[in-house]
């Protein structure tokens, strides 16, 4: 079947790693260890073209620092990034400005991510000249800022042209913000939580409008959320990630419905109602948080993480290899024998592909 891998790959990220170095005491200083946050290690992911791919995990699990890694706005520790095959230096020049062009970032808080000074007119005009779209006429420019209004539906674009942000409900602000966002006439479309601070009432809005955006443009994009339900709703491929690791990938259905990785199980079971996967979306205290039903217990420290699996302190199936060695990616098999794409770093499936083979 191997639906995922047959679309275009635009953007690949492999081995990419980022670790934030600490404040060193003077005993660390003179032992020459200083110490660092091992934000993310070792994520291997690939965007494809006309596809949302949801990177799903708690708070902490590295998840905003692997989109401001692809989006060159943190240097990586290392890894490699390539878009269209093509490695991106972290010191490109031009080709990193053409890659800054087509890989844009949509942040959560589309308040803060607006100039509150400037009119959505100036804005978005401003990006489509930076970009070296805005036309060479008033006229042209005009159209052009009516086209991408119309993109996100944001008509008649009159109305808007002519708005402060505070003007602005939270999602229209945010269909500015995507707005902004497609002036660069991106390939790819990194947004991080973009629904998040939004009123539940217009969340699906916006997911939907990002859906169709990407069926009408051919974006790929990578949705990055901590509501795994949402993730099933809309997103076609959804990757886990635990403790500044990745854990378990695959199509969003497999993954949500069957989850692999006793993490991703975890996971699911701490969502409000389970039955909620089904349905779309979980639910938000007053501080836009998800509620949990189950405790999802602590996050271990990323300053010294545990060895081996980083989920083996909490996980019931815990083995002795475990702790002391880290999984790779193994495949999932599907109960059916039906070809599939789903994968868990994880030994509990060290065996069965070993015997597959
Ligand atoms: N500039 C920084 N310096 C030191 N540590 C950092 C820095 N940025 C992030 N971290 C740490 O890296 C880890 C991963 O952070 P990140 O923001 O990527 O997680 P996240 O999954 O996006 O969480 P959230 O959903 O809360 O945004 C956290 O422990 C965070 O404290």
């Amino acid at each position: 079947m191997d639906v995922i891998a047959a679309e275009t790959a635009v953007l690949e990220a492999e081995g990419l790693t980022k670790h934030f170095p600490l404040p060193a005491s003077g005993r660390e200083l003179l032992g020459g260890h200083a110490r660092v946050v091992h934000a993310v290690d070792e994520v291997t992911l690939t965007l494809h073209r006309g596809r949302v791919t949801a990177l799903v995990g708690e708070s902490g699990s590295g998840k905003s620092t692997v989109a401001r890694l692809l989006a060159h706005l943190q240097h990586r520790t290392d890894g490699s990034v390539r878009l269209h095959g093509q490695e991106v230096k972290v010191r490109g020049g031009r080709k990193l400005r053409a890659y800054c062009r087509s890989v844009q970032l949509i942040f959560q808080d589309p308040f803060a991510s607006l100039n509150p000074v400037h009119t959505v007119r100036y804005t978005l005009s401003r990006a489509l000249r930076v970009h070296g779209h805005a036309g060479r006429s008033r006229a042209e420019l005009d159209q052009a800022l009516t086209d991408l209004l119309g993109r996100v539906r944001l008509t008649p674009a009159e109305q808007y042209l002519a708005k402060f942000p505070h003007e602005l409900s939270g999602g229209q602000r945010q269909r500015v913000a995507i707005a902004r966002a497609l002036a660069a006439q991106p390939e790819v479309l990194l947004a991080d939580e973009p629904v998040s601070m939004l009123d539940v009432s217009i969340r699906l809005g916006v997911l939907n409008l990002l859906r169709d955006l990407k069926e009408q443009l051919h974006l790929a994009v990578l949705y990055i959320t901590h509501d795994i339900a949402s993730a099933r709703y809309f997103a076609d491929e959804t990757l886990v990630m635990y403790a500044g690791r990745m854990v378990e990938g695959g199509p969003s259905e497999t993954v949500t419905q069957h989850p692999a990785h006793p993490y991703t199980r975890l996971l699911i079971n701490s969502a409000p109602d389970p039955e909620r996967l089904g349905t779309g979306f979980g639910e938000y205290d007053e501080d836009g948080e998800l509620t949990e039903e189950e405790d999802l217990g602590e996050p271990p420290s990323l300053v010294t993480p545990p060895t081996g699996c980083r989920f083996h302190p909490r996980c019931p199936h815990v083995m002795e290899r475990c702790s002391t060695e880290t999984p790779p990616r193994f495949e999932v098999p599907d109960p059916d024998g039906a070809p599939t794409t789903q994968w868990a770093a994880c030994w509990l499936y060290a065996n069965e592909e070993a015997s597959a083979a």
